[in-house]
């Protein structure tokens, strides 16, 4: 808006990019601008003639072709009461005909209209309750159409809430064919693996969509040991993983990948699988999003979806030729099911990457959960997880990398030295490292753009971020070989080694920088309204970007000099006829002429019209539009240029955009720099703030920890507020074939223990160092726990149910190289069954397994002597107990106090201290009494018979 003087108020015929539109829409989705406006005019004739139903009809012509709705779909209708034999217009029909094939319990379908998403009929009825839409009806001649909607740059909202209910979203965008006709064809299918709109998905985590091929017939006994295929992809970004393994790795592979949405074929009996029926740990699957699709009856050979690859079809080819049976069907069952969802969405995997999980800890579902690794058992929030403690990536592919990392920890010595590396002489290069992450912080996400412009759906910001990458990339490596510090050139130095290859990548990035207007970030033109909202300052390109963009931009500004002149004309005229209101020189969006829009009173108007030459083309009681020649001239001159500029900003960006495009192999291979950089800067942070030490990684069998802590509890005391705790350290050292049990009052420290222990080995592992002040940890190839007591009621499985299935799997899947970590086992059930169950497991993990096992138990005693008779379980298992302190605070018995000093010490403890903790936790003093006195006569042998 432009003012000039205090009253006169002008609008350019464009008006300002609404500042609540800067949202990413697609370049170069621009229709030419007449075609738009003629479509939008059909439109409108089109709802227009809605409510005219039968009567305005055109008799002829395919726009307005009749369809009679019968059969089954009168039903439908006759159950809402409506006439069976409803007419609608052409386009109420094609409404319904998209509406009626998904059925509501299982799809939202959401159309877009103009500048809305709408539901229609059942869809309405059904679902806008849910999405908090108001219910509201089309009143046609002879029925009502039920209709709910909501604006568009909403549709991340309301897709959210649809995922929430499980339902999947049908959307349908309204495009404008080559004829100038309206469609709205469905352009995706939404689910949340496939998810493309950057507003819904985070990218601090990977968003896998997980195809399962399990055996043909699995439910037959011996189908456990057949293979199972995996195939999985995030759609954002291009890696393409398969895998095949057998249904005990299944579930721990399911952890790892941690997919939004699995794949299940149609034709198999699901109930049975997540009841957990068939196999007990597949009773895990229903944490997860499953949707039942199985292959078309012709379906396309996997071999022909190697244009869905960015690399050289022969070499992608070969590559889907040498998937296994397993692989190559789950490849091909994914690969149909984004094609289906995504029909217009271009798809570029990078070259199918077969993950090797014998070079990746094994973590079971349970462990992830007990441990918190990535989100809390309570609650499922990342605060409190242990990734929330460790994260201090400050890109989001860092922090993809490294949530990757922490729910598949490495197997390969060499891997983690080599991370560990990094982390030593980044704690010697302080000044260095502190750079580094201030340089990393104005990095983008490389890959994620070049997949978006690959869909032409980057936006001006988005290449100019890559284009700054590029160059930051390259300033880390200027840093690196300037670096004084020799160890850290030689370490660091070779990560850009393919960097060097590319001198291409500079030059694009030269040309990105050069030719985009920075001010322009983040602007976005809404091309379903009108290429003219343009406002010139927010051209895309730098005037310079061409010889003749530059010659248009002069072009232009002398007609923006010849407007601004024109505006003080008319204000002076207008002054002069004594006019005071207002004006605005628009172009008339139903006319397209360029008209003079004047608001004010009636009285004004009449000075006007007597007295300037001007033409009165409309007049309303508050409002006319004047008509004169010169702004109609003038103002077309304007749109003529206008219009060629944005020609000649669209053919440079695309020009662009191929030149990305013939680089998106280069630009793929050098992302992984900045994500690598970032996560072992991270670890240098996190070693530097928290007092980490490196521990000693190899192929031994050890476990020694010297003074460990849980660098998440230990957090959690920092933020107390009364009284200052400290976590108290404690050691542990266990090797293959020997056992830890751990006994000790309640809420000694027992379970913190235990988890730390895990939890170190897994930090070890990914890289990082470790809180401890020594570790010596050989290679562990899984992290078993058996941690507290949940029934299952989805499962019909009671806690006791659970706590032996989970068992019965560390029984039978641990080796001498895993950690176990058992929590009270036993204790679901009556005392002396729990006691027995708990020593023939400890026996079993311990002698017939030689596992590494941290057991807690108030058993303790129980477990001591009944090792009295297995001498060699007695010399494979110590004992250690949790101490506590009793002070008086006062001069009264009652005025003991208990501190728990979480010290661990060689011993058996054999008082759990139950009623101090219930009178802590507020148990009122009747039940504690009798609790007391039934303990008295029940150890004094009162109740033996
Ligand atoms: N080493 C430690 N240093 C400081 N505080 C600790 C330590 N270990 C545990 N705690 C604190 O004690 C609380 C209870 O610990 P934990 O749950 O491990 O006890 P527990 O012995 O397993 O108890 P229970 O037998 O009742 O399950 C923790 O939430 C934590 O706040």
């Amino acid at each position: 808006m432009i003012r000039v003087g205090p009253k006169v108020v002008f609008r350019r015929f464009h008006s300002l990019v609404n500042p609540r539109q800067v949202v990413r829409i697609p370049l170069n989705i621009r229709a030419p601008l007449q075609s738009i406006q003629a479509c939008q005019n059909k439109e409108q004739a089109s709802l227009d003639e809605a409510p005219e139903e039968g009567k305005g009809r055109k008799k002829t012509g395919k726009k307005t072709k009749k369809k009679t709705v019968q059969g089954d779909e009168i039903d439908q209708f006759g159950d809402r009461g409506a006439k069976p034999d409803v007419e609608f217009t052409y386009f109420y029909q094609t409404l319904k005909d998209i509406v009626d094939q998904y059925p509501e319990d299982q799809y939202v379908v959401l159309i877009q209209v103009g500048s809305f998403y709408e539901l229609y009929f059942q869809q309405a009825e059904k679902h806008a309750s849910m999405l908090g839409l108001t219910l509201s009806k089309r009143v046609l001649k002879n029925h009502e159409i039920p209709f709910a909607g909501f604006p568009d740059y909403k549709l991340e909202k309301y897709l959210q809430i649809a995922f929430g209910q499980g339902l999947k979203a049908v959307v349908c965008d309204q495009q404008t064919t080559a004829q100038n006709v309206i469609v709205r064809p469905v352009t995706r299918l939404v689910t949340p693996g496939t998810i493309i709109d950057e507003a819904l998905r985070d990218y601090h985590r990977t968003n896998y969509l997980l195809a399962i091929q399990f055996p043909a017939d699995p439910f037959k006994k011996d189908a456990l040991g057949q293979k199972i295929g995996m195939c999985w992809v995030d759609v954002g970004l291009s890696q393409f993983h398969v895998l095949e393994t057998n249904m005990n790795e299944l579930m721990a592979n399911i952890t790892r990948i941690n997919p939004s949405e699995i794949l299940i074929a149609n034709d198999l009996d699901i109930d049975s699988l997540i009841t957990g029926k068939w196999f007990p740990e597949l009773g895990e699957l229903k944490k997860y999003y499953i949707s039942r699709y199985s292959l078309p009856s012709v379906s396309t050979p996997l071999l022909d979806f190697a244009n869905r690859f960015s690399e050289n079809k022969r070499l992608v080819q070969s590559r889907l030729d040498k998937l296994s049976q397993k692989e190559a069907g789950a490849a091909k069952v994914l690969l149909h099911y984004l094609n289906e969802c995504l029909p217009f969405y271009k798809l570029s995997f990078d070259l199918p990457k077969r993950s090797l999980p014998n070079t990746l800890m094994h973590i079971d579902p349970r462990a992830a959960q007990d441990l918190e690794l990535t989100e809390t058992i309570v609650g499922g929030f990342r605060t409190g997880a242990l990734a929330s403690i460790i994260d201090k990536t400050c890109t989001v592919q860092g922090s993809r990398l490294l949530n990757t990392w922490l729910l598949s920890p490495s197997t390969d010595v060499e891997e983690i030295r080599k991370r560990q590396k990094y982390i030593e002489v980044f704690l010697n290069n302080h000044i260095f490292v502190q750079e580094l992450i201030q340089l990393l912080r104005k990095t983008t996400d490389l890959g994620r753009i070049v997949r978006r412009a690959d869909n032409k759906r980057a936006d001006m910001g988005e290449y100019l971020e890559l284009g700054h990458t590029i160059m930051i990339i390259d300033e880390i490596h200027k840093m690196v070989k300037d670096c004084p510090d020799k160890k850290l050139v030689n370490l660091v130095l070779p990560l850009f080694e393919k960097f060097k290859e590319y001198p291409a990548l500079m030059s694009l990035s030269q040309s990105i920088i050069n030719t985009i207007n920075p001010q322009t970030l983040r602007v976005k033109i809404d091309t379903n309204r009108n290429d003219l909202e343009v406002l010139r300052k927010y051209w895309f390109l730098r005037p310079t970007a061409s010889p003749k963009l530059a010659e248009l931009r002069d072009k232009y500004d002398q007609l923006e000099l010849r407007f601004q002149a024109l505006i003080q004309q008319l204000s002076a005229k207008f002054e002069k006829c004594g006019y005071q209101g207002g004006f605005n020189l628009i172009r008339d969006p139903r006319t397209t002429d360029f008209v003079i829009d004047v608001r004010s009173s009636r009285k004004s108007f009449k000075s006007l019209v007597d007295n300037m030459d001007l033409q009165l083309r409309e007049r309303t009681k508050s409002s006319a539009k004047f008509w004169t020649m010169e702004w109609q001239t003038l103002g077309t001159e304007m749109l003529f240029v206008e219009q060629e500029i944005l020609r000649e900003e669209e053919r440079i960006i695309s020009l662009i955009r191929d030149t990305l495009l013939s680089l998106s192999t280069e630009l793929r291979q050098v992302a992984p720099i900045i994500e690598f950089l970032d996560v072992c800067s991270s670890f240098y942070l996190l070693a530097w703030e928290k007092g980490l030490v490196k521990p000693t990684v190899d192929r031994s069998t050890k476990f020694e920890i010297e003074n460990g802590r849980h660098l998440v509890v230990e957090e959690g005391l920092r933020g107390r507020v009364t009284g200052v705790e400290n976590f108290t350290a404690n050691s542990c050292a266990l090797d293959s074939g020997r056992g830890w049990v751990i006994t000790g009052p309640n809420m000694g420290g027992k379970s913190t223990f235990l988890r730390q222990n895990a939890l170190i080995a897994i930090l070890a592992q990914i890289g990082s160092y470790v809180p401890a002040t020594k570790a010596h940890i050989g290679i562990i190839d899984k992290v078993f726990t058996r941690v507290g007591a949940s029934d299952n009621i989805f499962r019909h499985q009671s806690s006791f149910m659970v706590e032996m299935n989970e068992t019965a799997i560390i029984l039978r899947d641990s080796t001498e190289r895993s950690l176990a970590i058992v929590d009270e086992l036993g204790r679901g059930t009556s005392a002396v069954e729990g006691i027995t169950i708990a020593y023939a497991s400890l026996s079993h993990l311990v002698k017939n397994k030689n596992c590494k096992v941290l057991f807690a138990t108030h058993f303790g005693p129980e477990i001591h002597k009944l090792m009295k008779d297995d001498k060699e379980l007695e010399r494979r298992t110590d004992f250690y107990q949790t101490t506590l302190t009793r002070i008086h605070d006062g001069d009264l018995p009652i005025d003991e106090k208990l501190i728990f000093d979480h010290k661990l010490i060689p011993g058996i403890s054999s008082h759990s201290h139950a009623f101090e903790i219930a009178q802590l936790a507020g148990f009122p003093s009747d039940a504690l009494e009798l609790a007391r006195k039934t303990y008295v006569k029940a150890t004094s042998g009162l109740y033996k018979d």
